[in-house]
């Protein structure tokens, strides 16, 4: 008698996200600028200058996830909740007096990459769950612990002025709602091929944070104490 082969169930979405993104998260991990950062060496003008990359990714995220917000797909996990860019303005205010200067002049080239890519999803809807994934479920995360060391590197209490970004204080705490968030992953409306997209549009996602941290990477020497 032949022996019958289990029939394999297809992981979750949220499983075949994170686990599809393993080696690009650890890139951006242990890309130089980050490590610099969590080791305590970036001085204001660099951690001005992250700020100041950032905030053009998360006004367009936050401008294509208010578009989306009764999109079938995309809808179901955009949350006004979970918005950076109030908390980024104030603390690159913040930083921007810190350091003396306001962050580099026009957005890079990176920058502008980034932010046009989250426009085009405004298209293709399924794919700004990837982009939504990587940025907010990595700032509930090791956001979180990214926060707390910079408190300890530039003395500022958890919270505190200049460090608003790592807060969520309409989210009671991140674990739950994380839990919530990856069932509302699993939960999506999407076929096996568009799941496929979202996984690779994650990588997409993971590569252009990589490519704005290699060129704040080139400016270490200006961005380090
Ligand atoms: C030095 C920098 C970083 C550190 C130390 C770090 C650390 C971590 C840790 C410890 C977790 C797991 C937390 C948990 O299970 O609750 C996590 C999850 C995550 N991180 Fe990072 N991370 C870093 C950078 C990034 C960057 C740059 C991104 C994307 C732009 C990112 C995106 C994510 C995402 C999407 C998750 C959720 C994975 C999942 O459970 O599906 N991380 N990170």
């Amino acid at each position: 008698m032949p022996a019958t082969i289990p029939e394999t169930a297809t992981p979750p979405l949220s499983v075949l996200m994170r686990d599809g993104s393993v080696i690009e998260h650890r890139e951006a991990e242990s890309s130089d600028f980050m490590a610099t950062m969590l080791d305590g060496r970036v001085n204001a003008a660099g951690y001005t200058a992250y700020l100041g990359a950032l905030r053009p990714v998360y006004a367009a995220l936050e401008e294509v996830g208010r578009e989306l917000a009764d999109h079938p797909v995309a809808g179901r996990i955009v949350d006004s909740r979970l918005d950076r860019l109030p908390a980024l303005e104030a603390d690159l205010q913040y930083w921007t007096a810190r350091a003396g200067h306001a962050p580099v002049e026009a957005p890079s080239p990176a920058v502008v990459a980034y932010a046009e890519r989250l426009f085009e999803t405004r298209n293709d809807p399924a794919l700004y769950v990837a982009h939504h994934y990587t940025r907010y479920l990595g700032d509930l995360s090791g956001g979180q612990a990214i926060g707390r060391i910079l408190g300890r590197t530039y003395e500022i209490e958890r919270g505190g002025p200049g460090l608003t970004f790592y807060e969520f204080p309409l989210i009671e705490k991140p674990k739950p709602y994380k839990d919530g968030y990856r069932a509302r992953l699993d939960a999506l409306p999407l076929a096996s091929e568009d799941q496929q997209r979202v996984v690779e549009e994650v990588r997409l996602a993971f590569a252009l944070n990589g490519a704005v941290f290699s060129e704040l990477t080139d400016r270490l020497d200006e961005y380090t104490a």
